[in-house]
This record gives C-alpha cells, structure tokens and sequence, in this order.
C-alpha cells in the first residue's frame, strides 16, 4: 500500500500541493485546524474560502486530527505562515520521525530570531530529513493549471528526488537544489520587493521603472544574501529571480496588492484586514531592516519601504531621497 503524504495547512498554497501530489495518485491527508471547514471539503470536495471553483481530487482528504494526518506519512509538508509555524511544529512534534520527509513551504522569517523555516524544523527536530520547497508559484495560478516550475532544496540528495517524483506532473516541475539557504532567503526577500511594486504600480509608473525596480530589488537581495554568507548565485534561478518576476508583476500575490493599497492611500491595517490572508512580506520588510541596520548592509529599497509602510512617510519624498544616492557598480557579484 501506498503511504501517504501530510500537509499541514489549509490555505492557499497548502490545498494546491496537495491537490498535484493526491492527482498524482497518492493519498494526501490535509491538515486544518477548522472543524467546520474539513467536513465541507470532504463533502464538497473544495477549498471555498482560500481556492473557490478549484475542485479536489477525491485521493485527498482534510482532517483537524493532527495524529492521523502524520502518523505513518512518507513526507510532511509545511505550509503554515511564518508566524504561527513553530507553534504548529510544535504541536506536531509528538507524531513526527526522522524518517518521515519534512518540507517547508513558507516564505518567511520568525520575527526578531531572524530564522527561516528550514532552521526551525532543524531546531524543533534535529537529524530530521529536512527541505524547502520555493520558487514562482502563484497558488491560483496553479489552481488555474497553467505550467509551473519550483525548487525543492536539501541537503539530502534522495529527499529532492523523491519529492519530484511525487510533485511534478502534466503542469507543474519541481527542480532540484542543494542550496537550502539561499533557495529560502530569496523566496523570502522577494515579498518586500513585491510590496514595493505593487505600491509603484498604484502611482503609474512607467515600464523602465518597472524594470529599473525588479534588477535593483535583485541587487539589494544578492547584497543581503552575501553579508549573510549564502551564496547570490542561487537567485538567478526560479526561486529568487524567478519568484522575484512574478510576485512583482503579479496582481494575484498578496504581497504586491497590500503594496498597491498603500499606494492608493490605505494604511497598512487596511490593507492587510482587505486582503484576508498572509503576506509575509510585510514581518520579513521590519526584520530585514532591523538586519540590515545591525550589519550595516545597504539596501535603500528596504529603508524607503520601511519608512513608508510602518513611519507614514509621503512616497514621493522617499523616492526624491533616493534618487539622490549615488548610483553604484550596476551588478555587484560577477564571476
Ligand atoms: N499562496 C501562494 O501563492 C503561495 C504561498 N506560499 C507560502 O506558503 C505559506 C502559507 O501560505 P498560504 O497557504 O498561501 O496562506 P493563506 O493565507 O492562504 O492560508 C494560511 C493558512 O494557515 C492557517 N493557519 C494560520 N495560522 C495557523 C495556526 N496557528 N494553526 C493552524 N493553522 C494556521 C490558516 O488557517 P485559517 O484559515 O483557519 O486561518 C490557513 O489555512 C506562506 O508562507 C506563503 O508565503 C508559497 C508559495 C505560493
Ligand atoms: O510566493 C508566492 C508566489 O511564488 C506568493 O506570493 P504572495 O504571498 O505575495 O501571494
């Protein structure tokens, strides 16, 4: 008998992997932490509130039991916002082996450790077969079925292989990587980037702006990344430009739309309470800072933002300010 495969999570993200690997023919039991929710999915075979009109596949099966969700499963995938993932780990710790495959989904830091996913699942189970899977995939978009590329990323060559096996399909392709770090920290700095744009959106700029904002952003995260010893390199694949490209151009990341109402003129509560789900750029932008800050790393693309989500500074004096740097080298990392 097949074992089956766990998510934890019933949002957006986590309901559409699920879905691939339960089309891809394997039992998947969801976990969620809403009764009520669980037995409509199961009844209704839809994820109304997160992926409306997305119908699931009858091999999977939503459950608020956090033991029979993992008790035996071949791989564990995390999809829980950075705020609550530890609880949560925590809260399945009793049910989770060094056997089983452990993978984050989460594009996030823990607020003031500064840790990403993968570094909480090693802290909360050490020795256990851990991976981050990361890259350019709008869950809606997946749920649409338009083709899509990923980065599953671990030290252990035999997680990455089997994870493609149970991921990839007619429509989505799970490439590999041994760069956990790097893979992690791009697909969580592009959430403030994508703030960013979607905020210069609302204002109407330009095309070259545009362009100008996204190979800048890319800049800054490759600055960032080599201060914190990962290596830039990796952001040149799907899960740092590739991710960077979609959410900074797309009005389907939650990211880019709390942006786009901050350029509107709503206040950063507003516009998340719109939104009604995670964006996690929004944590990620005040402890990159704080970061950037303590290590004297320049990134004048956060020190703006941060000034104008979090301080009311008028946008257009925050960009005179800038305009007002000295341009630098254009690509700071060549080989
Ligand atoms: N959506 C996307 O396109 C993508 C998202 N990601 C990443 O995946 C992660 C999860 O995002 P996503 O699924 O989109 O988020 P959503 O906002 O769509 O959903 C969040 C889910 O987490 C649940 N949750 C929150 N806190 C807890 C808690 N304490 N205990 C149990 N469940 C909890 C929510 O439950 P409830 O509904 O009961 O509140 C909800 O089911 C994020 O880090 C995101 O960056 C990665 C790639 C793409
Ligand atoms: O990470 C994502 C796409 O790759 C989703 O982005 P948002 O969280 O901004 O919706």
């Amino acid at each position: 008998m097949t074992a089956h495969i766990a998510v934890l999570g019933g949002g957006s993200f986590g309901t559409v992997i699920a879905n691939i690997m339960a089309e891809n023919g394997y039992p998947v039991r969801q976990w969620l932490r809403d009764e009520s929710t669980a037995i409509a999915m199961n009844q209704q075979h839809e994820n109304k509130r997160y992926l409306p009109g997305y119908q699931l596949s009858e091999q999977l099966t939503a459950s608020t039991d956090m033991h029979w969700v993992i008790a035996g499963a071949e791989a564990v995938f995390v999809s829980i916002p950075s705020s609550s993932f530890r609880q949560v780990v925590q809260q399945a710790k009793p049910w989770l082996t060094t056997e089983q495959l452990l993978i984050s989904t989460t594009k996030g830091v823990e607020a003031s450790s500064f840790k990403l996913m993968s570094q909480i699942l090693q802290e909360e189970l050490p020795g256990g077969r851990i991976g981050v899977l990361s890259g350019p995939n709008l869950a809606k978009e997946i749920a649409q079925g338009h083709i899509t590329a990923s980065v599953i990323a671990s030290d252990d060559p035999a997680l990455c292989e089997r994870v493609q096996h149970i991921l990839c399909s007619k429509s989505f392709r799970a490439y590999a990587s041994t760069d956990v770090y790097g893979v992690e920290l791009g697909g969580t700095l592009k959430n403030i980037y994508a703030i960013a744009s979607g905020l210069s959106a609302a204002l109407g700029v330009g095309e070259n702006t545009k362009s100008m904002l996204i190979t800048r952003s890319l800049a800054e995260m490759s600055r960032f990344a080599v201060a914190k010893g990962a290596n830039p390199m990796t952001f040149l694949g799907l899960s740092g430009i590739g991710d960077l490209i979609v959410t900074c151009t797309s009005p389907l990341s939650r990211n880019y739309r709390v942006g786009f109402a901050l350029g509107q003129g709503k206040n950063l509560d507003d516009a998340v309470a719109e939104l009604g789900e995670v964006a996690e750029g929004v944590n990620t932008l005040k402890e990159v800072r704080q970061q950037a800050s303590e290590h004297d790393i320049y990134m004048p693309l956060v020190m703006g933002l941060f000034e104008v989500v979090f301080n009311h500074a008028p946008v257009k004096q925050v960009i005179a300010n800038m305009m007002g740097n000295q341009p630098n080298v254009d690509v700071d990392f060549a080989v």
